[in-house]
């Protein structure tokens, strides 16, 4: 008779002690190993049983792989794991944050901060279902997503993957975990993992558990100086939400509190966040997050053997290695056969490891779907986050006076100047964690820049002059009815993000002022963050809207400035008047930014 394991009949649990029983302790361990997908040899897979594969940002088959190529990947290491002595199948998971982002044509929606500024949860589940069937389009069981960080400053280098400084409004935004994994009955058990369908839902990701988002300063991978009751008052907030949605998994952070390594707090990840919140699904570290636990007296990782017996013990239960699996594998054996680590330790995080992968349905549906390969960047999608967009943009500035406003603007205007880097660049206005890991500028995938968006959403009778850099007799002779002028941020992702300096990049000021002096103008700020912007500039312009990082579909940016939809969105993050104000955030004492949270104008009076 086949193995109790086997019987998808059978209790998760009693699936769970069967294989578990059936273990060798080098089983054990190569579950609890996570690997870089160049790594992920028959070898890795077959011999010697890896639990789980991932790409980095930015790692694919090939340049522009089709979902068919990245399914076509997947499956065949699976085929390899399905190989191993016990046939054991692994989860693959990548990094869909904002869409499918990896993956050349998949829709890119809003980074985290748009969707914050929408206020719309319903949105977020519908976003979470998206993704999920893009990304199972390709085979792929699990995505490193919610980041449910609380940046609580801006110079931080991903506060644009924070859907806002305010606890209460990531935590509203965490049903995405329903979108993303399916909705659990009302009976389901708390804290337990949960996945509805292994053929629509993928496994979600709650991160970067614990006060990612409070560093010093906003330095990355940093440290939280705070109080127990602010850390859970404000970073700890969204977690109950996301392991009530059944969270499979969750992240812990590079991140440190009060100098205490989050990758090694016993306390934080197994006293808290398995013991007092109940969480039943398994702890992975983030990428070489335990080499770092040997930093900075010794270079990164020098002494593995310490790095994996504090992370472990403290509760760890998957390690992103990603690529030294041979010598964890040896190193965490060894601790084992030494005591450093106790089989219970080993036991638990297998057994939690076992759970997620009998609840994902990978045992029964091991393979990819080909039927779902269309959903990749498929018309429906791209309607949704359209509307995302146009539901994110915040209206900061509309009109000089309250009696003229200057949205919406006119669609049979004679001639209107586009003007800006960031007018025509889909690479821009998607931001990081897009085709490369820190994004990229250019045609990096398909969508609709705001220039192209425009050009389509004008009458014929309309000329639209596009100059990135517009040259003074342009400005003085062009005889233009209006100016729309897009500047921002370049793409970045994680430390590369970190900034001090927060004014408007590439002289965007003095254009804004060039343009403005001779021609009414709107300016569209594309950014992860609210940058500076000075009275004197604000003075000129005629209206401003923050767009955050919009992604691929920027139609739903001219859904809004030319009337089709009033504005909705509101700021998640305070836009603060200089940087000598940071940290600044909602309910502080003394709170005096330019434009506080909340605030968003409409054009039509409701
Ligand atoms: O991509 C996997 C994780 C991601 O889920 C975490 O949110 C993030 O903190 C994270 N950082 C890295 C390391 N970054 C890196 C960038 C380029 C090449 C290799 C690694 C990996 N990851």
């Amino acid at each position: 008779a086949a193995p109790l394991y086997r019987d998808a009949s059978a209790p998760v649990e009693a699936r769970v002690r069967d294989l578990l029983g059936r273990m060798t302790l080098r089983e054990k361990a190569a579950q609890m190993a996570q690997i870089e997908r160049t790594v992920a040899s028959p070898r890795a897979l077959t011999e010697l049983g890896a639990g789980s594969v991932l790409n980095a940002g930015g790692s694919a088959p090939r340049d522009r792989a089709s979902p068919a190529d990245w399914a076509a990947m997947v499956d065949g290491m699976q085929r390899h794991a399905l190989a191993s002595r016990l046939g054991v199948p692994i989860l693959y998971g990548t990094d869909a944050v904002h869409g499918h982002n990896n993956v050349y044509g998949a829709t890119v929606f809003p980074h985290n901060v748009g969707i914050g500024a929408t206020r719309d949860t319903e949105l977020a589940r519908r976003i979470g279902e998206a993704t999920a069937l893009e990304v199972r389009a390709t085979g792929i069981h699990w995505t490193f997503a919610p980041c449910v960080a609380v940046c609580r400053d801006p110079r931080w280098g991903r506060c644009y993957e924070s859907y806002s400084e305010d606890p209460e409004i990531v935590r509203s935004m965490t049903t995405i975990v329903s979108g993303l994994q399916g909705q659990p009955p009302a009976d389901h058990p708390h804290g337990y993992p949960f996945l509805a369908s292994v053929r629509e839902n993928v496994l979600a990701c709650a991160k970067h558990f614990v006060g990612d988002g409070g560093t010093d300063k906003g330095v990355n991978e940093g440290n939280a100086i705070c109080s127990y009751e602010d850390l859970e008052a404000i970073h700890m907030t969204p977690y109950p939400d996301c392991i009530a949605q059944g969270v499979a998994t969750v992240m812990a952070s590079y991140s440190k509190w009060n100098g205490e390594p989050l990758h090694s707090s016993r306390y934080l990840l197994t006293d808290v966040l398995k013991g007092k919140l109940g969480f039943k699904g398994f702890v992975i570290s983030d990428w070489e997050g335990i080499d770092r636990l040997c930093e900075p007296q010794q270079p990164r990782g020098s002494d593995y053997r310490y790095c994996i017996a504090q992370s472990v013990n403290a509760g760890m239960d998957m390690i992103m290695i990603p690529h030294r699996f041979e010598k964890f594998l040896e190193d965490i054996v060894f601790l084992v056969e030494t005591g450093e680590i106790p089989m219970s330790r080993i036991d638990d995080a297998v057994e939690r490891i076992l759970r997620v992968k009998f609840i994902s349905g990978v045992f029964e549906h091991p393979f990819s779907d080909q039927s779902l390969l269309d959903t990749v960047g498929c018309k429906e999608h791209r309607l949704l986050a359209r509307e995302a967009v146009c539901k994110s943009l915040v209206l900061l500035k509309n009109g000089k006076d309250q009696k003229a406003p200057f949205l919406p603007l006119a669609k049979n205007a004679k001639r209107i100047l586009v003007a800006g880097t960031h007018a025509d660049d889909i690479g821009y206005q998607c931001g990081g964690w897009t085709i490369a890991w820190h994004g990229d500028s250019g045609k990096i995938t398909l969508g609709t820049s705001i220039l192209e968006a425009v050009q389509e959403s004008m009458g014929v009778q309309t000329e639209v002059v596009y100059e990135k850099c517009p040259t003074e007799a342009t400005i003085e002779n062009g005889d233009f009815s209006y100016a729309v002028v897009v500047v921002g941020e370049v793409p970045y992702a994680e430390w590369t993000g970190d900034r001090t300096d927060l004014g408007i990049p590439f002289n965007g000021s003095e254009l804004i002022t060039r343009v403005a002096s001779k021609i009414p103008t709107l300016v569209i700020v594309i950014s992860g963050r609210p940058l500076v912007i000075e009275s004197q500039v604000l003075e000129k312009i005629e209206a401003l809207v923050a767009a955050w990082l919009p992604g691929s579909e920027c139609t739903g940016i001219t859904d809004c400035l030319f009337g089709d939809h009033d504005f909705i969105g509101t700021l998640p993050v305070t836009w603060y008047r200089s940087v000598d104000q940071l940290p600044i955030n909602a309910g502080d004492a003394n709170y005096d930014p330019l434009f506080p949270v909340g605030y968003g104008l409409k054009m039509f009076q409701s």
